[in-house]
């Protein structure tokens, strides 16, 4: 394998045994977990970010939060020479173990993990502790994208389309298709459809290299049901696929890997890890941010300027809770935290969303073994493939209308997860280990689209180290219920088909504990059924929602100041399809900016005004390009402000969440 590893070790991080549940599984995982770190390319000792222990005082820019969006902020903003760029990291580096596709769900709940849970709801995972549900998200350098199933999927063109038809100028599919594929290092771009990928950015796309028999199984059923297999991020959005993924030969490409380890030798990008910010300050004069407040590595607090701008990229949860300690908010809440008021944005920590599933549990005839044992452990070892090198038949997807969506929109309203044949977490290796229940069981996992229940996330005191309360207020919205009650009976009948039988695929019938007053199977029972055992998806979203500008429940503003052609010609090299394609597009010259204030960006999942069809991975690299883009050219290409100056000491932007409807109408 490629790679030198003649470098310092990283620090380890949470080991495998650890994250199989320690004791029985210390041996094999152990040992194991000594042979995946003596392979330099998942090791990567000497690719690795380089960070630093001590901060400079000022910087350009500051990025806080390396995760999905802020790994792609910090380097393509020091991508300019002249512009000294600062990282601040919560977490530490990426455990080697996380690099193994198939240990994807081993690092949920451990110390890579923020670990949130919701405060109890009143309709929705009800069988939880306390009806809480648990949200993971990544504490770590690359965010969520380091424990991630790592599918590619960036949305539907209805989903784009329907932000700039709510005011959300240009952001139709057409104007952010070029960002997808600046990023994209599509490997197979001859089998997707053509104009739609591009070779050569720093995201490798690509199929795991191994797929399990019955992932094409499940493909052939979705034909039955009428699905064709086709590439979902290609013309149409409908249908039936083994998704393409971010890993690179057989390992996870977490977006810090893909990103940032390229530009580990730029001396203006200064990366710190163990570092939180605890707020962003203001100058209430100006309404311009211009330093973060830092609780560094070693316990102390340090105020760190910015010349330019500050990019909060920490994520759906933690960049409204960064806004709200900062004094950014509603008066309500910020007062009841005991945090002044800086700025009114009563929609900080609004519109907080995400996708809504349920499991189903199957049962498959199968010999009943662990997929993880010394063969397969040897064959990813030696060559990257076999069932270590993906993940089970999690790499497959699809995406169907229910009764209420229509074909002919290609906008389907549920989108269908697979789970099961994972080689993960093993405690002798031999051949022929039996699991633990057993029985071999797989899941299909429904999951609304187009959730209409909102929920909010407000901090609960100023402490910054304390959680925000979440309220995420799932299937608040009977649509919901319907929809997810709809997809699946579809799941149901997917089990029934020919292609499936073959596997001997079984609907499990233990009626879920609470609804046993149900007939099994009936409207009631499967309502019954999602509210207690919710399935909360990883797609949060929506919490520092961009809008139009002035509007109120918008916290960023994507406004169209002027509009620039820009030309893209390599894009046409790249594409991997002979065939040329040259994108001129227009393009907003202000990107998610909080509203009313000058100087402070939001660039995460938490600016999508709503959650788009599909992962949300793909989508948040995406707006993490067009943030720096943007950026790039406030500061380097354009002679005047992007924004008009107000009369208020050179302050731009300057608009009250609190104005009118009426006021904010006219700027539309
Ligand atoms: C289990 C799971 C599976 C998923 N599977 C998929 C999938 O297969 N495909 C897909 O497309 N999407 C998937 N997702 C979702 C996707 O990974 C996320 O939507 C995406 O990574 C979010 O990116 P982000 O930049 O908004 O936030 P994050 O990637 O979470 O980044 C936020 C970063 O900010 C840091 N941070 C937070 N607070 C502070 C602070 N105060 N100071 C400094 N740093 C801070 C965090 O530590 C983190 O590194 C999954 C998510 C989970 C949890």
């Amino acid at each position: 394998m490629a790679g030198t590893c003649d470098c310092p070790m990283s620090a380890a991080g949470p080991t495998l045994a650890a994250t199989c549940g320690g004791g029985a599984f210390m041996l094999f995982m152990g040992l194991l977990e000594v042979f995946l770190r003596s392979q330099c390319d998942l090791e990567d000792p000497c690719g690795r970010t380089q960070y630093r222990r001590h901060m400079d005082s000022v910087y350009d820019f500051i990025v806080v939060g390396g995760g999905s969006a802020g790994s792609v902020v910090a380097a393509r903003l020091s991508e300019v020479p002249q512009w000294r760029v600062l990282l601040l990291e919560a977490g530490f580096e990426e455990p080697t173990g996380t690099q193994v596709p198939s240990m994807f769900l081993n690092f949920i709940g451990s110390s890579i993990d923020w670990g949130y849970t919701t405060e109890p709801e009143s309709m929705a995972c009800l069988s939880e502790k306390e009806r809480r549900c648990y949200w993971p998200r990544g504490k770590v350098l690359g965010g969520t994208s380091v424990m991630n199933g790592m599918m590619y999927m960036r949305g539907s063109r209805h989903d784009y389309d329907s932000w700039a038809a709510a005011g959300v100028e240009g952001w139709t599919y057409d104007e952010v298709l070029p960002y997808f594929l600046k990023s994209e290092d599509n490997k197979q771009a001859d089998q997707m459809d053509q104009g739609y990928h591009a070779t050569g950015g720093p995201l490798t796309v690509s199929q795991f290299p191994y797929h399990p028999p019955l992932s094409y199984a499940i493909v052939k059923a979705g034909e039955e049901l009428g699905y064709p297999t086709r590439d979902l991020n290609g013309e149409m959005h409908t249908g039936f696929m083994i998704a393409q993924t971010t890993n690179r030969n057989g390992s996870r490409l977490s977006v810090a890997r893909a990103f940032l380890r390229p530009a580990k030798s730029r001396p203006n990008l200064h990366v710190m890890l163990n570092a939180t910010v605890t707020k962003v300050l203001i100058n209430q004069t100006t309404r311009q941010a211009y330093a973060v407040e830092v609780r560094n590595s070693f316990g102390g607090t340090e105020v760190i300027f910015a010349n330019n701008e500050i990019v909060i990229s920490a994520g759906a949860v933690a960049s409204p809770q960064i806004l709200q300690l900062s004094g950014v908010g509603d008066p309500a809440v910020l007062a009841r935290a005991g945090v002044k008021t800086l700025h009114e944005l009563p929609a900080v920590g609004q519109n907080l969303h995400n996708h809504v599933a349920h499991f189903l549990n199957f049962e498959v005839n199968d010999n009943n073994t662990t997929p993880l044992n010394w063969a397969t452990a040897m064959e990813y070892l030696l060559f990257r493939d076999g069932l270590m090198s993906g993940t089970g038949i999690s790499e497959v997807t699809a995406f169907i209308n229910t009764k209420y969506a229509t074909p002919a929109d290609d906008n389907p309203d549920v989108q269908l997860f697979f789970g099961g044949f994972l080689a993960d977490c093993a405690k002798t290796g031999q051949v022929g280990e039996k699991l633990d229940n057993g029985s071999r069981t797989i899941q299909i996992i429904p999951t609304v689209l187009h959730p209409k229940s909102r929920g909010r996330l407000e901090i609960g005191s100023n402490d910054p180290f304390a959680y925000p309360k979440i309220y995420a207020n799932y299937l608040s919205h009977p649509d919901d219920i319907k929809t997810l009650i709809e997809g699946i009976k579809f799941a149901i009948k997917l089990s029934e088909t020919k292609a499936l039988k073959r596997f001997g695929v079984r609907l499990d019938k233990t009626p879920v504990s609470g609804c046993e007053k149900y007939k099994f199977g009936c409207d009631a029972y499967w309502e019954c059924a999602v509210r207690m055992q919710t399935a909360p998806e990883n797609h949060q979203a929506g919490s520092c929602k961009m809008g139009p500008r002035g509007d109120p429940t918008a916290v960023v503003d994507p406004l169209l100041q002027k509009r620039a052609e820009l030309n893209f010609p390599d894009r046409s090299e790249r594409a991997g399809s002979g065939a040329r394609f040259t994108f001129f597009y227009t393009v907003s010259l202000v990107t998610p900016q909080v509203q009313g204030l000058d100087r402070l960006r939001v660039a995460d999942a938490s600016i999508l005004p709503a959650v788009p069809s599909g992962n949300t991975n793909a989508p948040t690299v995406m707006v993490g390009e067009r943030a720096a883009d943007f950026i790039k050219q406030r500061w380097l290409g354009t002679t005047q402000a992007p924004y008009p100056l107000g009369g208020h000491g050179g302050v731009s932007n300057v608009l009250q969440a609190s104005e009118t409807k009426s006021t904010w109408q006219q700027w539309l």
